[in-house]
């Protein structure tokens, strides 16, 4: 049975503005993205969330709220990544680069899709406009998707 590990995504937003990282290591490194990682042992996937974008950004919340579920896998790696995205605009702190990221505001208007796994042009219109999704990307490598499903969603 495949093997399948627990990640979390989130994305900070002010009124016309998006918070990004750029990941300076690692896996996606040099994309913008959110802020998260593994859910540790012990910890449910909120905490996970809520502590990796402390640790990566320096920002603190408490209300994260679940807007998406998306399901990866790559063709070379038999691994299912299951991410857990979740947005929030109530938080307190400075965006800090730290050893993972470097952050920096984007507004709306100006998104660096080219720089970001491509899956976000699919999904973060979504995200954008309020809703709820779940999907799943099929990727041949880091750049090409294969196959690909989206859905919006009433409940998550
Ligand atoms: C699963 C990889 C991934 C991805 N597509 C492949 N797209 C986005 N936007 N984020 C991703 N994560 C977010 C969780 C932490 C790892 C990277």
């Amino acid at each position: 049975k495949m093997l399948k590990k627990v990640l979390t995504l989130v994305l900070v937003t002010e009124p016309r503005r998006v918070l990004l990282g750029l990941k300076k290591r690692g896996f996606g490194e040099g994309r913008w993205n959110g802020f998260g990682g593994k859910v540790e042992k012990g910890e449910t996937i909120v905490e996970a969330a809520k502590r990796e974008l402390e640790e990566e950004c320096g920002l603190v919340s408490d209300e994260l709220k679940r807007i998406g579920l998306l399901n990866f896998e790559f063709v070379e790696d038999p691994v299912l990544l299951e991410v857990h995205v979740f947005t929030t605009s109530l938080y307190k702190g400075i965006p800090t680069e730290s050893s993972e990221m470097k952050p920096e505001w984007f507004d709306l208007s100006n998104i660096p899709f080219h720089q970001m796994w491509p899956d976000d042009r699919y999904w973060f219109p979504l995200f954008l406009k309020g809703s709820k999704f779940t999907g799943y990307f099929l990727f041949q490598g880091h750049n090409d998707i294969i196959k690909h499903t989206l859905t919006e969603v009433d409940t998550l």
